[in-house]
């Protein structure tokens, strides 16, 4: 879930039109695609994108097809999904056996010594599509969002990037080291995360009876960790619901000891792509707050059920900065 952006370029000349149709949401899925399997955008990574969307919508509905329209639709969509990949993964299979080799996702489960069958590698295309994909595209969105919200932050971060932009050639690409001297946007990307809680909790299971604050949980019990809960709770956090990125600047944010920030999760099962999902998040503001500026298109709300996101994926109007005028519908 990205901000919904439709760009309409103008040239200098106002009645020069250039109409340039894209949503950000769109080009994320097909990087992703790219990353995993190697395929450049087309019709087919469109018509996989619809599917998948579609995929997506039955995660947030009544897991009942007899009631859910939504839901049976999903069902459907999935299992499309899945034999257009194992179409691919079957091909890749071929190609790799016979020394045709490329360098993805795919080819590495391909290629490794795990034995993973076509089956086991399709689930895990598509398990991280879900991972990868639409977690970080909604809180792209969010940020944006409590960015347009907090004007301060926002000339703050711009600060930030605009040095880092002085320092190289026009469209030189950000290095790592550019990524580790990004102080104050390592503060918005935790906020937001806080503030937004896209993965409000996680269940888990007590492998032994445990004993904490005078309760029992007992052995076999499922135990649902509630981030949301402890990332707004105002002992941890002063003012825990405002976007406050600045508190980050002291004491790591928090104001107890104790481990209070947990958006990626914890233990052996903690989210593999914490650091990748930090630094698109670091990436994308980089480039957002350097090249353009915007307002919002719309009136648009948040959400938190049955998870946090914007009822209309927050549309913005975008101006290219440097006086080079670009208009956004
Ligand atoms: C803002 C972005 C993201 C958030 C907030 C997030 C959050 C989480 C959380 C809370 C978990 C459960 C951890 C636990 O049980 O302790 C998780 C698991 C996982 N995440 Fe992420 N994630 C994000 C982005 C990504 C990205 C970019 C990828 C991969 C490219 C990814 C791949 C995974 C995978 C594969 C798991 C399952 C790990 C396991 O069960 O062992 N996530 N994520």
């Amino acid at each position: 879930m990205l901000p919904r952006f439709r760009l309409q370029a103008r040239g200098p000349v106002s009645h020069i039109r250039v109409a340039q149709h894209f949503t950000l949401a769109r080009i994320t899925f097909e990087l992703t695609v790219k990353q995993l399997m190697s395929f450049d955008p087309g019709e087919w990574t469109e018509s996989l994108r619809k599917e998948y969307v579609l995929v997506i919508e039955g995660f947030f509905t009544v897991a009942l097809p007899i009631f859910s329209t939504t839901y049976s639709r999903a069902i459907k969509a999935r299992t499309k999904v899945a034999e257009a990949l194992s179409l691919i993964v079957k091909q890749r299979r071929k190609q790799s056996e016979a020394g045709e080799k490329k360098k993805d996702m795919l080819e590495t489960l391909l290629a490794g010594d795990y034995g993973f069958s076509d089956e086991h590698i399709v689930d895990f295309l598509l398990a991280l599509l879900v991972a990868g994909y639409e977690t970080t595209s909604t809180i792209i969105t969010l940020a944006v969002k409590f960015l347009t919200e907090t004007p301060l932050a926002l000339a703050q971060l711009k600060e930030e990037h605009d040095q880092i932009r002085a320092k190289k050639r026009e469209n030189e690409a950000l290095e790592w080291s550019d990524y580790k001297s990004m102080p104050f946007t390592q503060c918005v990307v935790n906020e937001t995360l806080r503030v937004a809680n896209i993965i409000g909790g996680i269940f888990r299971r007590a492998m032994t009876d445990i004993h904490i604050k005078g309760y029992t949980i007992p052995k076999g019990w499922k135990v649902f960790a509630s981030f949301r809960a402890v990332h707004l709770d105002r002992d941890h956090f002063k003012d825990a619901r405002s976007f406050n990125p600045w508190r980050w600047q002291e004491n790591s944010g928090t104001t107890s000891a104790g481990n209070v920030f947990t958006p990626f999760g914890g233990g052996p099962r903690l989210c593999p792509g914490y650091e990748l999902a930090r630094v698109e998040l670091s990436v994308f503001l980089h480039h957002l707050v350097t090249r353009l500026s915007w307002v919002p298109a719309e009136e648009d709300k948040l959400v938190f059920f049955p998870t946090t996101r914007t009822q209309k994926r927050y549309p913005i109007n975008v101006q290219r900065r440097n006086h080079v005028h670009v208009q956004v519908v």
